[in-house]
């Protein structure tokens, strides 16, 4: 897909930067299934583009960097709706991510829940706006990510800390996020698109050569977990058919408490 030809993401490449920034802010940019594979195709431009050096993820507006998957459209579907292949490619993007050969930098521009906070999770920098906030919401809506985005969320943050992201659905400050080591820097929001051009400037007078093994490197230690998010990703589809997985998509849908109750 070329992107000329996106209707949920932008994307800008100016000063040897990608820009790749999810365009739904009516919905806190969270995905259906053309965003996914918008940004999938968004990340493969990246990646062939020899004038890219850095490639940002970021979402429009102050409010949302990405609140993972569009709920509503679950609910009101039970799926995130049409894609270029017929199948909801996240395990894909996610993918894409690490293995683009050059630094990703996720700019949270607002909140980061559910699986858009695996998003910056995997990207390989965080820079946050003061005002985000951080967190997981699956169990909440009926959904869960048992592959990257909780076992390398406990590489990042710890056993505990990623264990009470999880279990509690809580969202946290930019701060906390900050003193557990989940994002690199705090920023005020009006400094944070200056911030992430000087760190990207900073990153691309580096050797391209040196930053491709050196993230390569750093990948390997925990590129089995790889394996996991297959195994993961296969449980989900199979629970996202669940009524308890309509439950917690109705609910959020209907303004309402989740009655998890009767599946216990
Ligand atoms: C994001 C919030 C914390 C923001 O709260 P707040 O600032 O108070 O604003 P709200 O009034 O709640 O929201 C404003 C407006 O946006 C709508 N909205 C918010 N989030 C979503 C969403 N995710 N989908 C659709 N719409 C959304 C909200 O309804 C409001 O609309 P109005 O019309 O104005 O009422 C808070 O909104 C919140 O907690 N949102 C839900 C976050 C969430 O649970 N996200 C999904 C988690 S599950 C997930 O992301 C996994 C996806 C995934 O990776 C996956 C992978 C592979 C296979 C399957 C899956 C899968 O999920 O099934």
């Amino acid at each position: 897909m070329h992107p000329d030809d996106f209707t949920d993401v932008r994307y800008e490449v100016s000063q040897a930067t990608a820009t790749v920034t999810i365009d739904r802010p009516e919905r806190m940019n969270s995905f259906r299934g053309r965003t996914v594979d918008e940004l999938i195709s968004a990340f493969k431009h990246a990646w062939a583009d020899k004038a890219v050096g850095v490639i940002v993820i970021t979402g429009t507006g102050e409010r949302a960097f990405c609140a993972g998957g569009d709920v509503k459209e679950r609910a009101e579907t039970g799926s995130y709706g049409e894609t270029e292949w017929g199948t909801f490619e996240i395990e894909r993007l996610h993918r894409i991510i690490r293995d683009v050969p050059k630094p990703v930098i996720a700019a949270v521009n607002g909140v980061a829940v559910g699986g858009g906070h695996v998003l910056h999770v995997l990207a390989d920098l965080t820079i946050a706006a003061e005002h985000a906030r951080f967190g997981q919401s699956g169990p909440r809506v009926g959904s869960f990510d048992a592959g990257f985005g909780s076992a390398y969320l406990a590489r990042v943050i710890g056993e505990k800390r990623a264990r009470q992201l999880w279990f509690l659905c809580e969202l946290i400050d930019a701060h906390t996020a900050l003193n557990w080591g989940l994002v690199n820097e705090v920023v005020p929001a009006d400094r944070l698109t200056d911030t992430v051009i000087e760190w990207a400037a900073k990153i691309n007078a580096l050797s391209p050569t040196a930053l491709r093994f050196l993230k390569h490197s750093f990948n390997a230690d925990s590129d089995h977990l790889g394996g996991l998010s297959h195994l993961a990703f296969d449980g989900l589809d199979v629970f996202g058919r669940t009524a308890e997985a309509a439950e917690g998509a109705a609910a959020f849908s209907e303004k309402r408490p989740p009655d998890f109750g009767r599946f216990r």
